[in-house]
């Protein structure tokens, strides 16, 4: 059994990454495993900045959005040269294994160092949602929540100016946040990704709308589907109606995790510790069909989730 391990919180911060970090410092405690908190992800491997952690440590922290250890994205670790460092300092401070709370690329990250001989396990923490061997990833719900209760402010005042509220969320490469938040606030529509996008359609479709009096409308616009701007423009120069935009930004990452994301950061952490003392390394831990699981890397090319089509369908049907 390992007597040491490492953990570090990595890319955009999530909600839910301080309970994972709580959890997996005090579950490994328990078993005897001394943890050793990595500052600023892997820009604090090749910085060698890390702090001793102990049941105190970790305390006050559950609540709390961001992450105690700090985040960062690191472009120079994409190197070899740069992850063989990294693997000496774990080395030199006889971290065994390396727990990683991140996103996709954090993921890759991971991949890389277990390449060069270090195990690692990955949490899935990314508010994106987007990673292969998990259907959740910690953050998500708390900021489909925040931006619910963005969308439900934004529709009072859409609907008493008789205004289309277009509303930008995050999401580069995957529309779930725009989807869940869209569907859970009643959205006329969403623009994600996933989908082409036709504003043309989409005007059509608003039009249409307002001719059945309906006087107010929500769109919610991911960001790598489209700027919300770009929807604003055209919209105002090709309908007489009146689109507002609100780009909602950072508010997205912050925020006490909800119950969901807390409780889930405790199983995942607890999950990817029982995986160390058994052996069972290079890893991403994953809920898949309400069951905690722990996948190889190899294996998860082929296990990439997509947004549901059906609920993107629906919301548009049920948003006329
Ligand atoms: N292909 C890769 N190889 C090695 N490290 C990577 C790779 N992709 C990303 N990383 C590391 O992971 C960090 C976080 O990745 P990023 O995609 O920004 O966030 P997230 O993990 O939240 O998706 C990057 O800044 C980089 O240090
Ligand atoms: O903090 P930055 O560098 O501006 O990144 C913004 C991006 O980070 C996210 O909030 C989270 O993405 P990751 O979890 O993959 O890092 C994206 O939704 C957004 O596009
Ligand atoms: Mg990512």
């Amino acid at each position: 059994m390992i007597t040491k391990l490492g953990i570090l919180t990595s890319g955009g911060d999530a909600p839910g990454m301080n309970p994972a970090i709580r959890g997996v410092t005090r579950y490994a405690l328990d078993k005897g495993i001394a943890v050793e908190g990595i500052l600023r992800g892997y820009e604090g491997l090749l910085r060698q900045e890390s702090i001793l952690l102990d049941q105190r440590s970790v305390g006050e922290i559950i609540h709390r959005g961001g992450t105690m250890l700090r985040t960062a994205r690191c472009e120079a670790f994409i190197h070899e040269d740069a992850q063989r460092q990294a693997v000496d300092f774990l080395r030199s401070k006889e971290i065994e294994a390396l727990i990683v709370v991140g996103g996709d690329g954090s993921m890759k990250g991971a991949q890389c160092l277990s390449r060069l001989g270090m195990p690692t396990i990955t949490i899935p923490g990314t508010i994106d949602n987007d990673m292969p061997g998990t259907e959740y990833t910690l953050g998500f719900d708390t900021a489909v929540n925040t931006v619910l209760q963005s969308v439900n402010k934004i529709r009072d005042t859409a609907y008493s100016h008789e205004r289309v509220a277009v509303v930008e969320v995050m999401g580069r490469h995957a529309g779930f946040i725009a989807l869940h938040a869209g569907m859970a606030s009643g959205a006329e529509a969403v623009l994600v990704p996933e989908h082409d996008v036709s504003l043309e359609e989409l005007c059509n479709r608003l039009y249409e709308s307002h001719q059945h009096r309906k006087l107010s409308s929500i769109v919610i616009v991911a960001e790598g589907a489209m700027s919300g701007s770009d929807v604003v423009s055209y919209i105002k120069e090709h309908t007489y109606l009146e689109p507002s935009l609100t780009v909602l930004g950072y508010v997205q990452r912050g925020g006490a995790p909800t119950a969901l994301d807390a409780i889930l950061a405790g199983l995942f952490a607890q999950k990817a510790v029982d995986c160390l003392c058994q052996g069972t390394v290079n890893v991403v831990i994953g809920l898949l069909q309400n069951r905690l699981v722990a996948t190889p890397y190899t294996e998860t090319d082929r296990m990439h989730f997509s947004i549901d089509d059906n609920m993107y369908n629906l919301l548009h049907q049920l948003g006329k």
